[in-house]
């Protein structure tokens, strides 16, 4: 994910939904529900008895979707999903597709059988007991490119297709409303370059509704991970004392999902010791993570639900209720309407997943604690009969790990943090005070004079940096809200000796002092900072708008103005970085790009969708 990710070309692949190849490695390597332990027993339960309830001893239960009880309508279809699952641009005119996308039986489910996850959560720092996949169906796992690379498996999902056993006191149904949000920015977050599930498609279930806010249409998003598996799926077996189904779903994770070797030798050559492949894991999960969250605070992304049930086994940016884009810059931000605490602020979500993934570490401590994970006797009763110093030992080791873990996670997340900063602002080389000076200086800069995130960055890579005046590209920087003057002193200053010598250093080292900068060299240079830079950004108002225009088709029946105005937000979204897209309207794309309405600025929502 490290090059160029905003100017991605779009060339769709050659499979059709039939001919796509499938797997369910999930389903056959790990514990069904016992009470429905094959498809055929979950296809003949009646529908109720399959629950909702408590699920014992298993990772998920076979569960069909809902049907649609009208023709539904597909909404959109990722270009870049597309390209991801190497399928064919007009995957989109065959009916099995359309059943597919909506819930409805396709055939495929006499070889791979549905099922839905079952998971639990700490949720705002409270255990919250078993929650699992309360509206989400996977239906098969897809391998677009099975000759080249057959271990790149993408399980596909279905969210808002109706009920399951983990669906608690809830519907099974998403709105119209979320699904939108949850579709634009997994493709927008993946157009940018940041770990994160995708989405396919968006399809309308006509005649449908839920009520939330308010009685809303409801919708399906067909949703695609290399794993769904989450820190909460192991938190509630852990909760359980389920030691055997917890060391299934390790092992399962180690193997088939981080794709891990069970065995490695550290230290090399004689009196080699093998490392213990948990804590091999936890550690790669560790640094994903840390990498992941690296890039939302650099491109002011927020989740706004960290909790364990949102947090990925493989870093990826998971389950998009409240989440927001910055707009003017202020760290305390929570796009969460519900946040009182601020638990999930901008400046809080370092701290959290770190939080949560301490939760993963006492999951997994007795797994990487033991001098000999294998040993029948441990595997069937861990430490339970070992004497009292041995426990304490083991106690003491694993929180020792966990505190090397804690090492690595801030090591990683500030390598990742710089490397993704300095590269939006076109510089190659760090310098040892960047995380004490550089970057604080300008972030106390953007968050005293107010000053929107992105637009900032953005006018960095559009103005021709060495021939324009000081005061200009400071002018331009603060852009059109009044800002008070302290600050753009501070901003001047920081310009003119900080970033600008060092920008220069960095881009034309062989240049004197004496030398000007062309303004062929400016135009490379502001191609490249276009390409970190986007100029779309699918902020909280700009998807308000898009939610609206789709409603009012819903409500009219005139699909096809709903179909349009999210194929062009979608082309938008494919090539954030460009200055302008091809056949759609200009003067909306300019206003969605341009200076956010004062009320639609760091709106904030709450969880119901
Ligand atoms: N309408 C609903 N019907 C059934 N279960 C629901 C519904 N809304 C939420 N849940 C369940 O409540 C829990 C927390 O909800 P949350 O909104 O965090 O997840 P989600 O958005 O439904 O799912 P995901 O994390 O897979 O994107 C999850 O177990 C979820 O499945």
């Amino acid at each position: 994910m490290s090059s160029a990710p905003l100017h991605n070309s779009t060339t769709t692949g050659t499979h059709t939904i039939q001919s796509l190849p499938k797997s369910h490695v999930f389903t056959s390597k790990l514990p069904a529900d016992p009470r429905f332990p094959t498809p055929e027993s979950s296809a003949a339960a009646p529908r109720a008895s399959l629950g909702p309830r408590q699920v014992k001893e298993a990772v998920f239960t076979y569960v069909a979707p809902t049907p649609p009880g009208n023709t539904p309508q597909i909404l959109a279809v990722s270009p870049l999903a597309l390209k991801t699952l190497n399928l064919s641009s007009s995957v989109a005119d065959d009916s099995t597709f359309l059943s597919l996308v909506s819930g409805a039986p396709t055939g495929f489910e006499s070889t791979h059988y549905p099922w839905a996850q079952c998971y639990g959560g700490w949720q705002f720092g409270q255990w919250a007991g078993q929650l699992g996949d309360g509206r989400a169906i996977s239906l098969f796992e897809a391998i677009p490119r099975q000759e080249e690379r057959p271990e790149e498996r993408y399980e596909i999902q279905l969210k808002g297709s109706g009920m399951t056993p983990y669906s608690r006191f809830a519907d099974g149904k998403a709105v119209l409303r979320s699904s939108i949000r949850e579709f634009v920015v997994s493709e927008y977050l993946h157009a940018i370059g940041i770990p994160t599930t995708r989405a396919l498609a968006l399809t309308l279930r006509t005649g449908e509704t839920a009520v939330r806010e308010r009685v809303e249409p409801t919708a399906v998003v067909t949703r695609f991970a290399e794993s769904w598996i989450r820190i909460g799926t192991f938190d509630l077996l852990r909760f359980r004392g389920d030691r055997e189904r917890l060391r299934a779903l390790t092992d399962y994770v180690l193997e088939e999902v981080l794709k891990l070797p069970r065995a490695v030798e550290v230290n090399g050559g004689e009196g080699k010791e093998e490392e213990n492949r948990y804590w091999r894991m936890y550690k790669e999960i560790v640094r994903r993570n840390a990498e992941t969250v690296a890039k939302w605070q650099v491109y002011g992304f927020m989740n706004g639900v960290l909790n364990t049930d949102n947090t990925s086994v493989l870093g990826l940016s998971l389950d998009f209720g409240p989440f927001a884009f910055m707009d003017n810059f202020d760290p305390s931000y929570t796009p969460n309407h519900d946040d009182h605490l601020l638990r999930y602020s901008y400046k809080n979500q370092p701290t959290i997943i770190w939080w949560n993934l301490v939760r993963l570490g006492e999951d997994l401590a007795e797994l990487f604690a033991s001098e000999n994970p294998d040993d029948p006797e441990f595997m069937a009763n861990g430490f339970s009969d070992a004497p009292e110093s041995k426990i304490q030992a083991l106690i003491t080791k694993a929180e020792a790990l966990i505190q090397q873990a804690g090492d690595l996670y801030k090591s990683a997340f500030l390598e990742e943090y710089q490397k993704v900063f300095r590269r939006r602002l076109g510089l190659k080389d760090g310098k040892e005070d960047d995380m004490d000076k550089f970057f604080p200086d300008l972030l106390t800069i953007l968050e005293s004079g107010s000053l929107d995130f992105h637009h900032f960055f953005r006018t960095l890579a559009t103005t021709p940096l060495f021939s324009t005046s000081i005061s200009a590209l400071t002018a331009a920087l603060l852009g059109p809200d009044s800002v008070p003057k302290e600050v753009a002193n501070q901003l001047k200053s920081w310009l003119s000796t900080q970033y600008l010598p060092r920008l220069r250093e960095s881009q034309y080292p062989s240049a004197s002092s004496d030398d000007s900068i062309t303004p062929e060299q400016e135009v490379a240079l502001s191609d490249e900072l276009k390409k970190w830079n986007p100029k779309f950004v699918p902020r909280s108002w700009v998807l308000d708008e898009v939610i609206k225009k789709c409603e009012k088709a819903e409500k009219d029946g005139e699909w096809e103005a709903g179909k349009r105005v999210l194929e062009e937000v979608m082309r938008m979204v494919e090539r954030p970085g460009e200055e302008n897209w091809d056949g759609i309207d200009e003067a909306r794309a300019e206003r969605w790009c341009g200076i956010v309405p004062k009320e639609g600025r760091a709106a904030q929502c709450s969880c119901s969708s």
